[in-house]
């Protein structure tokens, strides 16, 4: 077994199995404490949330609990693997919530026969949380899946995979093409994968000003051009007139490259094709599109990022998911748009070109970061993120008017510290 293999499974196996436990948040030392805790004393909150189902917020954890849930049909790159093979990542996800923004999470894995079945699960027991993070669904199914929970609950629901991705990736290649020389208008773009995060990631970069004449969007059976008749509707939006039909033709002249499919399916020839001062953003995890120590060698000019911690420039959901559901709960949003997704975006761009602190390079072992080809995205453990992430989406909620709270008095948030301090 490899070291990371072996130190991983070892991680997720002791000194307990699994990465999450709940805790508790009121004293529960003598009798007294139980008899409020539970019966009788439990008796009030529950007859006061009879009354007034907003209450729960007030004497629950509702308002900071997050769903993570999942079908296991697309586990990170690895596939339809099931749910309860999902639930690793879904504790992950936990994980990453609670340690970046104090979000409580219970992950949730669901055995559902059909997208129907998972909807009306998800639905049912969405009373319980302050949001649903809905994570590993493929495509197109996730993509009804989120219409339909949306539109049936009064909490946001955010397919992750979808506009977390697509957040990130849109902060990293503003960043990415601006030290490229170019700009988004122009730039043509060859997106590997057409499914829940490609999709999403394109749509965001056009809405932000990428033309879609000037994306190549491929899947299994090549690009995706207007001659095709086997295109679903989600993926048609991408059809353009064109006569590139293979990744190699999509590569030709292509100023970025971003890889939302499946492992080492770009190779050093195809890399070779793309122009001057390529990006490449090779986000498939666990592993990318192609190898990194490949990409610098083939292309000396490439500014590259893939989906991993162990090489420099994360693009991968982490930066957003915890603090976008921060700033969405902060001022209870019935939802999460699309002046939310955006306001994140700016927020993410804008943090890479601050100064860096020791603790944070530390972290990493680095000497120093300086916003440039080796660091066009922040980190994840920059404790700046929940201040400026969580400000931007809460400000954004409120100005478009799904913000059911005012601006928090504690905001902006300095450190998870501050999240109960309010
Ligand atoms: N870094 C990050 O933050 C994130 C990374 N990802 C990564 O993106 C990838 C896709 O995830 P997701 O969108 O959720 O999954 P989906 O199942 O929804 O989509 C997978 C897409 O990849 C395409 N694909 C798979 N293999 C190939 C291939 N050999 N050639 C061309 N296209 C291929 C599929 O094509 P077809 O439509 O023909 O089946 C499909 O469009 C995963 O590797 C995942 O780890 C996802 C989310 C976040
Ligand atoms: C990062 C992530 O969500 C994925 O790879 O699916
Ligand atoms: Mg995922």
């Amino acid at each position: 077994m490899s070291d990371l293999k072996t130190a991983a499974l070892e991680y997720h196996a002791s000194p307990r199995p699994g990465k999450l436990s709940v805790e508790l948040t009121k004293p529960t030392a003598t009798a007294r404490d139980l008899a409020l805790a539970y019966s009788p004393g439990v008796a009030e909150p529950v007859r006061e949330i009879a009354r007034d189902a907003d209450l729960a917020y007030k004497y629950t954890g509702k308002g900071n609990l997050v769903a993570v849930i999942s079908d296991g049909t697309a586990i990170l790159g690895l596939g339809n693997l099931g749910p309860l093979a999902s639930k690793p990542v879904m504790e992950g996800k936990g994980v990453l919530f609670k340690r970046f923004a104090g979000v409580d999470v219970f992950d949730i894995e669901v055995d559902a026969e059909s997208p129907q079945a998972f909807i009306d699960t998800v639905k049912r027991i969405s009373i319980t949380f302050g949001g649903i993070n809905l994570e590993d669904i493929k495509a197109p199914e996730c993509f009804e899946i989120e219409r339909a929970l949306i539109e049936q609950c009064d909490i946001p629901v955010f397919h992750d995979d979808q506009h977390g991705t697509a957040i990130v990736t849109a902060a990293g290649m503003l960043n990415a093409l601006e030290i490229a020389g170019k700009t988004l208008e122009e730039a043509r773009i060859v997106c590997l994968g057409a499914g829940a995060a490609a999709t999403a990631c394109m749509k965001l970069l056009i809405s932000m000003g990428a033309k879609v004449e000037n994306i190549f969007m491929i899947d299994r059976k090549g690009v995706i051009h207007s001659g095709r008749d086997d295109l679903n509707q989600y993926k048609a939006v991408f059809a353009h007139e064109t006569s590139r039909r293979t990744l190699a033709d999509a590569m030709d002249g292509a100023d970025a490259f971003v890889g939302l499919s499946g492992p080492n399916l770009l190779s050093a020839e195809n890399l070779m094709r793309m122009a001057e001062n390529p990006v490449v953003f090779a986000c498939s995890n666990p592993d990318p599109e192609i190898d990194p120590k490949l990409a610098h060698e083939t292309r000396p000019d490439v500014i590259m990022a893939t989906g991993r911690s162990d090489y420099p420039n994360q693009v991968n959901n982490v930066l957003g998911f915890p603090f976008i559901f921060r700033g969405a709960l902060d001022v209870r949003a019935t939802r999460i748009n699309e002046e939310m997704k955006i306001a994140a975006v700016y927020a993410l761009r804008d943090l890479a070109k601050m100064p860096v602190s020791n603790a944070v390079c530390d972290a990493y072992g680095i000497d120093c970061l300086e916003f440039g080809r080796e660091y066009i995205i922040p980190k994840p453990m920059d404790p700046r993120l929940i201040t400026l992430v969580s400000d931007a989406v809460a400000k954004a909620a409120i100005e478009t008017g799904v913000a059911t709270l005012p601006y928090p008095k504690h905001y902006p948030l300095t450190s998870v510290d501050d999240v109960f301090n309010g």
